[in-house]
């Protein structure tokens, strides 16, 4: 495979600027880690504050240069090109995304690598179709104007992305972003630094302009994020993480006055009547609350479940928790590592937590017993709870972990108010047979996606985002497009 990326146990991972690769201009480096292992794998080259200037400059000029001018049609024919060079080099993506996260590469290669190309091919369709307003005006002259509307891009977006999918959420910014003519400076997390790294190859491949698309590696404050975040010539700020890091981003965004589309953090409450199918409600809360070793936005930390199932759903529950195999690699039950080991304390604290609240373990609690070579991943258990308050701090703060409490309700009435007493707003799941209720109860959840006895179904042309404080914005098909442009009404007098 001719990639930058080296091959061997210490692979190199450098900043992409500006078409080419480049190590930091501090020489300061960290280490990478493969979380199955709690091995160093690779070193990657932290971008100086001079190297983030340099990327937002090539991102400005290539504005003005040979992807500014091109015509639409010319710039998605490179975009649908980005699909289908992520689609040719699948398995490098895979082998990449696994090797930074550890999760199982079932998930990788159905969900992250598959989502990447999606991510660019979908918004290519949408900008090549998406129609604009018009308008026949009479005039006080009698006589008439048009009206009609132009989207122009906005100019250099920052990219700021997490470590859970980090091809996927990465692209679901970076594909809409390029489709409407913006130029990114993409700062991975600084846990998952690879395919970003890798997309650049595949720009270079298909023939994008150099400066149309860069990544500068490093952390939050004091480093790339912060350095990119603050940089005067970024027109607007994407951004997906911890509601806590939403806000000191906002504050630099403040300055000039910078737009933003953030997907924060949650909460997600599932709702389960006691009519549910319960082998389908089961199904789809055990992927929901394990999924990714439960590192999903979207995934359920809150089960509220009507009275009478309430027993049997624990049971069943319980063996779905069971069932699964943290650190079996190779096994289809195989539940991944968290991503670090610090966020693996971060698990832990809250699994002390829940026992200091009153909690009754019913499954996991604690860190298996992995022997051989994954002795050392940052695996943990999968946990489940009853016994706990609605207003306990495991049942109110996101953990971000393969958990979640359940708790019985008894009215309708009851359960929403349940649902909906938290400061997030990001999903819910609503599990009922009857028809009336499903969608009665759907549209009181205060969230941006509410899914109705199924869980991650995603339609990209749907709006997606979250309420209060689970972000800001909408993304998602022409919604998107309300952020990666910015409409101008020209009014022509006939
Ligand atoms: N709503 C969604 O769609 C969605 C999707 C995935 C993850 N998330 C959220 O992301 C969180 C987990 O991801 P995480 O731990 O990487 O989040 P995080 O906020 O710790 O980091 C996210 C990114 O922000 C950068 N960053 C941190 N501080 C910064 C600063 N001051 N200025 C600029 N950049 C900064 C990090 O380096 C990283 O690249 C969870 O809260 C999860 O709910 C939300
Ligand atoms: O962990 C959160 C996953 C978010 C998923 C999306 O943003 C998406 O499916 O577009």
């Amino acid at each position: 495979m001719n990639s930058n990326m080296s091959r061997s146990v210490t692979d190199t991972i450098l900043n992409f600027i500006a078409g080419s690769y480049r190590e930091g201009g501090d020489g300061k480096t960290f280490v990478n880690v493969n979380p199955a292992t709690g091995r160093e794998i690779g070193t990657v080259h932290e971008a100086s504050e001079a190297d983030v200037a340099d990327a937002v400059a090539a991102a400005k000029a290539a504005l003005n240069g040979p992807w500014g001018s091109m015509t639409t049609a010319e710039r998605l024919k490179l975009i649908s090109a980005v699909a289908t060079e992520i689609e040719r080099r699948s398995d490098d993506f895979l082998e990449a995304e696994v090797a930074d996260t550890g999760k199982p590469r079932h998930i990788a290669s159905h969900i992250d690598i598959p989502r990447g190309a999606a991510n660019f091919r979908m918004f290519a369709d949408v900008v090549a179709t998406m129609p604009t307003e018009s308008f026949n005006t009479p005039t006080p002259d009698g006589g008439q104007a048009i009206n009609y509307a132009v989207r122009k891009p906005k100019g250099v977006i920052a990219v700021i992305c997490p470590w859970n999918f980090p091809l996927l959420l990465m692209t679901w910014k970076v594909g809409p972003a390029l489709a409407c003519g913006n130029t990114v400076v993409v700062k991975p997390s600084e846990e998952t630094p690879r395919t970003a790294t890798l997309l650049g190859e595949v720009m270079n491949a298909v023939g994008m302009p150099e400066g149309v698309f860069n990544v500068v590696h490093g952390f939050g404050a004091g480093s790339a994020g912060e350095y990119l975040t603050s940089h005067k010539d970024v027109d607007a700020i994407t951004f997906t993480g911890e509601t806590g890091t939403g806000q000191a981003i906002m504050q630099k965004a403040a300055v000039g006055v910078r737009d933003v589309s953030f997907e924060l953090g949650g909460k997600n409450a599932a709702i389960v009547f006691a009519d549910a199918d319960l082998d389908k409600a089961i199904e789809g809360l055990s992927r929901s609350v394990f999924l990714n070793t439960g590192q999903v936005c979207l995934g359920t930390e809150r089960v509220y479940v009507e009275r009478p199932l309430y027993d049997e759903f624990v049971r069943r529950m319980a063996r779905a928790a069971e069932a699964f195999r943290p650190g079996a690699i190779g096994d289809p039950a195989y539940l991944g590592p968290l991503i670090s080991a610090e966020h693996r304390d971060k698990v832990l604290n809250y699994y002390a937590k829940a026992i200091e609240e009153g909690a009754t373990v019913v499954v996991g609690g604690g860190i298996p017993k992995i022997d051989g070579e994954h002795a050392d991943g940052f695996y943990i258990e999968p946990t489940l709870w009853t016994g706990l308050a609605h207003d306990s701090t495991v049942m109110r703060e996101e953990i971000f972990g393969p958990c979640c409490g359940v708790i019985p309700f008894d009215t309708e009435d009851e359960v929403t108010a349940l649902a909906n007493d938290t400061a997030y707003g990001l999903c819910a799941t609503v599990w009922t047979e009857n028809v009336s209720r499903a969608h009665r109860v759907a549209a009181t959840m205060r969230v941006g996606v509410c899914w109705v006895n199924c869980w991650f179904l995603r339609d990209l042309r749907t709006a997606f985002g979250g309420s209060g404080q689970s972000g800001i914005g909408r993304e998602g098909g022409v919604h998107s497009l309300e952020f990666y442009t910015e409409t101008a009404n020209i009014c022509l007098k006939l």
